[in-house]
């Protein structure tokens, strides 16, 4: 039985980039839920603009539910565990946050400094408006609770290179009996 590991944190943190490498390691390959929700509703923008952030949500919470092993798939998956890469406002619902607690769900903490570099020019992530590291910084701050409680494991990523990061995290779940 393989655990699915999930990742959770704030925007730009790297949970995608962290996540394909992860899942390469594992020899798997990355469940990256914004791709799936841009894949089936259109740009993250243009979903915003269309049906608010609430609709987001929504597809959001769909694409979670569906990505998640159910205990039969994790029974039959001996060897690579599902990785996932969650958008980083995923832990804002209940419901979601009850589908995290199935996997062993690492926390990529990271910093304003770290982030400035990547979220600087950054138009993908509506969220994040005309000002995005007042706005990270902003989000980051509701919602640092939240995601350590949500932690079943938290990996301060802070000057590490995503590579450094990947094999921190495929440690901590070997070190956790996975
Ligand atoms: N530890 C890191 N060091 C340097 N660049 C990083 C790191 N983690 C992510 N990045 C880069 O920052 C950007 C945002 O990362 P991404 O994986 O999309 O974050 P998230 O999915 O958490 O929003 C990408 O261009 C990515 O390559
Ligand atoms: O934090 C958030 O609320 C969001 C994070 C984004 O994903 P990343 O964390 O991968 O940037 C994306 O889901 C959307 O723009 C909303
Ligand atoms: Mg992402």
């Amino acid at each position: 039985m393989s655990t699915p590991i999930f990742l959770i944190g704030p925007m730009a943190s790297g949970k995608s980039a962290v996540g394909a490498l992860l899942a390469g390691l594992l020899g798997t390959t990355l469940i990256d839920t914004d791709a799936r929700v841009i894949a089936a509703h259109g740009s993250i923008p243009e979903i915003f603009a269309a049906h608010g952030e609430a609709g987001f949500r929504r597809f959001e919470s769909e694409v979670m539910a569906a990505a998640v092993p159910t205990q039969a798939q994790r029974e039959a998956r001996a060897t690579a565990p599902a990785v996932v890469a969650t958008g980083g406002g995923s832990v804002l619902a209940e419901a979601n946050r009850e589908l995290l607690a199935h996997g062993f769900c690492v926390y990529l903490l990271t910093d304003e400094a770290d982030v400035a570099q990547r979220i600087g020019a950054d138009t993908t992530r509506p969220l994040l408006g005309s000002n995005p590291l007042e706005a990270w910084a902003r989000i980051f701050a509701m919602r640092s609770d939240l995601y350590e409680r949500t932690a079943t494991v938290i990996i301060d990523t802070r000057g590490k290179r995503p590579g450094q990061i990947a094999g921190a995290i495929l440690a901590a779940y070997r070190d956790a009996g996975h």
